[in-house]
């Protein structure tokens, strides 16, 4: 094994790597390396686990603004660095910065949490929703105010959700609940003049925000003929084998709709990377909590989680069949060392049972104690 280093033209800074080629960097970039710029373009191809998880041609590291990148845990192949500047990244990612002021600076360790939408008007009449736009109902209310308080003391920098309002309310009921006070902004990029019109202009006003990016490829699965239908009512209908199949197996549409398989193309791919259309940038969740070390929540549903934990998991098309998810249950992942690993039960009732504590996540927690002191 030998040791290799990419050397960023900023005259006195260079990243330090070890591989076993001179192009090959891993397990480089723990807390603490300075740069003097604040973007870093980086044309990598990153492993985890030793496997190849997709080929970025061009992946943006956005430093911190004091010119610290906390955390770097992808083995990659460097081909070439130079700086850049991206306003939309910028004014997702300005008030990310806060996490390193925020109680408890956190090192080499993010958390990702999950959580299904609380119940909907038509989970409540079981109606078959899909795509269809339907919001909570009062006991979805507080499933998400109780999962909120279930992750009120784990860090989050950016929220994602669904383009749909049963998945939104969830995500902004539970942050009600959160300790570090933060409000969660709707990020408006669907135009430059949305952007423009939706601009925080305070700089100290940002750093009290969690941006939420919508994105509709985080939407529940296309249940097509069936959306509107009585679940019971379906399965009387075309007998209950039929419609458990059309549910829960991976690859089967129901009629003119999607198979988790179809859901997960769109969602497991914006999950992994996603090309920004004006900065044409490529980013991703993944990318945000394994490259950028930030705390991501993601308030989705049923199945477009289901084909995300069936990535994370690493669960066949056959165990995903019994995979089930409540309303309004937090999971947690935690991103160590480049792997990401399930941390919380899907079960867990009270804050205790949906996570364990990793001495990071404790230590962020004693912070906020401290500070609300
Ligand atoms: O779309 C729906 O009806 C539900 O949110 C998920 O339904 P399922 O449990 O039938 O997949």
């Amino acid at each position: 094994m030998s040791t290799g280093s990419l050397h960023v033209a900023t005259g006195t800074t260079s990243v330090r790597g070890f591989g076993n080629d001179s192009r090959a960097c891993y397990g480089f970039g723990n807390s603490g390396i300075r740069f003097l710029s604040t973007e870093l373009r980086v044309h990598l191809v990153p492993k985890i686990n030793w496997e190849p998880v997709a080929s970025y041609p061009q992946v943006h590291l956005r430093l911190l603004r004091n010119g610290v990148i906390r955390s770097c845990r992808f083995k990659f192949h460097t081909t070439e660095a130079s700086f850049v500047h991206s306003a939309y990244v910028d004014s997702i990612f300005s008030s990310l910065h806060g996490s390193t002021e925020d109680p408890g600076k956190i090192s080499d360790e993010s958390t990702l949490i999950l959580i299904r939408h609380g119940e909907s008007l038509w989970n409540e009449k079981n109606l078959f929703s899909g795509c269809v736009d339907v919001p909570l109902t009062n006991k979805g209310i507080e499933e998400a105010i109780e999962a909120g308080k279930r992750i009120r003391n784990l860090p989050i920098d950016i929220i994602y959700t669904s383009a749909l309002i049963r998945a939104q309310m969830t995500a902004m009921l539970a942050l009600t609940q959160h300790r570090c006070y933060k409000v969660p902004i709707i990020v408006h990029d669907e135009s430059e003049e949305s952007r423009t019109w939706s601009q925080i202009h305070s700089e100290n006003t940002k750093k009290q925000s969690i941006p939420v990016v919508k994105a509709w490829q985080l939407n529940e699965r296309r249940y097509g003929e069936l959306q509107g239908f009585n679940k019971q009512e379906t399965a009387e209908r075309y007998g209950k084998e039929q419609v458990h199949e059309w549910r829960r197996s991976y690859s089967t549409c129901p009629p003119n709709g999607e198979s988790l398989e179809m859901t997960s193309r769109r969602a497991v791919a914006y999950f992994r990377e996603h090309t920004n259309s004006e900065s044409r940038t490529v980013t991703g969740i993944f990318l945000c909590v394994s490259l950028l070390g930030k705390h991501v929540m993601v308030a989705a549903h049923a199945n477009s989680l289901r084909a995300i934990i069936m990535y994370l998991d690493n669960l066949t098309s056959q165990e995903v069949i019994d995979l089930e998810l409540s309303n309004g249950v937090p999971m947690l992942y935690i991103c160590k060392e480049g792997k990401i690993i399930r941390r919380g039960s899907p079960l867990g009732s009270t804050e205790a049972g949906v996570y364990a504590y990793t001495w990071d996540l404790a230590l962020y927690r004693q912070k906020l104690d401290e500070v609300s002191l």
